[in-house]
């Protein structure tokens, strides 16, 4: 780990370093859920999880996946057909479309997705992804509104989940 809190994640390709922020909790009785919060104040950019998927195959993905709950744990993948399920603390993270606060970046060769904080977190903030705009759910955070800055500006560049 580097001086500043962050992970090297650019490891050999036979093998991936796992990380797990510290300052990180599980709630389970959200409006959205179980949803991932801090603990504790997280610099911009610190890495919160590395997370493994598992790939399945089309038909495997068809007949067990797609017609399921599990499909609401997938994430897009660049391999037609083969959208992974995400392990680890990752299938956890909510979506947030004005206040996502992290960002997540796939490394296909070695079937993990690193996920980083997108900016400064304060203690007892939720911990969320955005899932783009293609929602199978209703969105609790836009039911009653809200007026909060989006972070769309920071976020360039980087994937988003389009479940
Ligand atoms: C990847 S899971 C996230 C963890 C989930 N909350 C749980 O308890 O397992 C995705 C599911 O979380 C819920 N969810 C995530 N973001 C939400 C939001 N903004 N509003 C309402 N529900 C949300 C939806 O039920 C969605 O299908």
């Amino acid at each position: 780990m580097g001086k500043d809190g962050t992970v090297d994640v650019d490891n050999a390709v036979d093998a991936v370093r796992l990380h797990r922020c510290p300052h990180l909790e599980l709630r389970l009785n959200t409006h959205k859920g179980r949803g991932v919060f801090a603990t504790s104040p997280i610099a911009a950019r610190i890495v919160l999880e590395i997370s493994p998927v598992l790939i399945l195959d089309q038909a495997e993905n068809k007949a067990h996946i797609e017609q399921t709950e599990l499909y609401h744990y997938t994430y897009n993948w660049p391999l037609p057909g083969n959208d992974p399920l995400i392990l680890g603390l990752g299938s956890m993270f909510n979506h947030s479309r004005r206040e996502q606060n992290v960002v997540w970046q796939r490394d296909v060769q070695r079937q993990v997705i690193v996920y980083r904080a997108a900016r400064d977190i304060a203690a007892g903030e939720e911990l969320c992804i955005s899932y783009g705009d293609r929602l199978t759910f209703v969105d609790a955070d836009e039911v009653g509104g809200g007026d909060c800055e989006t972070v769309e500006g920071e976020l360039e560049g980087l994937g988003r989940i389009e479940i």
